[in-house]
């Protein structure tokens, strides 16, 4: 670890950094003190030290980007299974790889079946998998799994390192790239790659007032986390020719500070990231009671109602159920849009969506350069009709 800096003048070697680390990643040799890999960035050593003399070197280190190449993804699993966001990276991964000569690797870490795991991924175009299993890995225990992912990444040195923006992996990123010193960029919306092998890496900044490019010049690898649905799954392959690497599991990587006394799934209702058929209401919706014939439709469908911005602030919605730059990106395989007028705040995180019809009573409204399915006319009159029809058709 070059990160901690040790200043040897200040140093009285009291040891009290070495009691202090919950690691025992720290010990006395000759040249004063030492970190061992088992350093985990903690800062405890740094803390406690009386004389000052350790500190984190902030500065970023230049690195030679020639010796660092191809993409990493890390996939995770899932209750024993793949999670989908894994195959989204991959594809955004094969399609940047593809401008700069790149291979496509993934790296999975995990109990037992983690192998078998690894084998799903093949088809979809990937290079080599690398298979930490271990019955350590079981569950998701955030210290362990970044050892073991640091483990791949010091080994393979990739250009950039693609995480699922999920509860785990927004756990895992920052602890990795902390770890290697580099940057990470959270929620990207979209990713892209530079001839230089820098990713141009989109989100929106500023409550979504800009959408910043960001780029990290200097340093490798270059991490990015992505949410689920947001970009194109990958294709399968014709004649895919990757293979599974097992990778060997130390006892320090599958030691873990964290025990998990008991877990239990929750069932929980899809967030509307996750959801098919989307019904939203706009402005144009204009009470609670005309809020409820939207929902009727929305599950008549066998869908979620969402709401546009203003009309969470007007409190018929929670912002878990807001589409939007300030709320969320939906991919359905259908949306209807009912008294919504199309800013680009709104259209921006709904229009890879399958299929969009629109209802909107202007028939100049922005919403319309965005629908497949245009109903210019008054919603009160056409969502109740929708509805019947559907549950009619349902009847049927
Ligand atoms: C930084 C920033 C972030 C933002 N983030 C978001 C975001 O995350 N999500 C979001 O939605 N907005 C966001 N906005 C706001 C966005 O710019 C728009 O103001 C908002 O999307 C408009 O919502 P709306 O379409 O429901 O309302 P309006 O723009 O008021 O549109 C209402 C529409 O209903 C139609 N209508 C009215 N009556 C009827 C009827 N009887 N039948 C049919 N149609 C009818 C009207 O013709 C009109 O087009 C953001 C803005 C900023 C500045």
């Amino acid at each position: 670890m070059d990160f901690l800096k040790f200043d040897a003048a200040k140093c009285t070697l009291c040891g009290k950094c070495i009691d202090k680390c919950p690691f025992g990643a720290l010990s006395i040799e000759a040249k004063g003190i030492a970190v061992g890999d088992a350093c985990r960035m903690c800062g405890m050593c740094v803390r406690s030290c009386p004389e000052g003399a350790i500190r984190f070197e902030q500065r970023a280190n230049t690195v030679d980007k020639s010796k660092w190449s191809d993409f990493l993804v890390y996939v995770e699993q899932e209750r024993g299974d793949i999670h989908p966001v894994a195959f989204e990276l991959i594809g955004e991964a094969r399609k940047m790889a593809r401008k700069v000569g790149y291979k496509v690797n993934c790296v999975l870490v995990g109990g037992e079946g983690t192998a078998e795991n690894a084998k799903k991924l093949l088809p979809y175009g990937v290079d080599t998998v690398y298979v930490y299993e271990h019955p350590g890995f079981e569950g998701f225990r955030a210290d362990c799994c970044a050892d073991a992912v640091a483990d791949c990444i010091a080994a393979t040195k990739p250009s950039s390192v693609l995480i699922g923006a999920t509860a785990l992996g927004r756990s895992l990123a920052p602890r990795l790239s902390t770890r290697f010193h580099t940057g990470l960029t959270a929620d990207c919306t979209t990713l892209d790659i530079e001839p230089s092998t820098d990713m141009v890496q989109i989100r929106p900044a500023f409550g979504g007032n800009i959408m910043a490019q960001i780029a990290i010049r200097r340093s490798r690898p270059q991490f990015a986390t992505v949410r689920y649905r947001v970009m194109d799954r990958a294709e399968r392959v014709q004649n895919p020719t990757g293979s599974v690497v097992k990778c060997t599991v130390t006892d320090d990587m599958a030691r873990s500070r964290i025990r998990i006394l008991s877990s239990e799934v929750i069932e929980k209702q899809k967030t509307i990231d996750e959801e098919d058929i989307l019904v939203v209401a706009g402005r144009g919706v204009r009470s609670e009671k005309d809020v409820a014939m939207c929902r009727r439709l929305a599950e008549a469908l066998g869908g979620q109602l969402a709401f546009t911005r203003p009309m969470v602030e007007n409190g018929y919605g929670d912002q878990m159920h807001q589409i939007g730059l300030s709320g969320r990106t939906v991919r359905p395989r259908l949306i209807i849009t009912c008294g919504v007028s199309g800013a680009i705040q709104f259209t921006s995180c709904m229009k890879d969506a399958e299929c969009i019809v629109a209802i909107n009573s202007d028939p100049e409204a922005q919403i319309f350069k965005t629908a497949h399915y245009c109903i210019v006319d008054d919603l009160y009159q056409v969502v109740p009709r929708l509805t019947a029809l559907v549950q009619n058709r349902k009847e049927d």
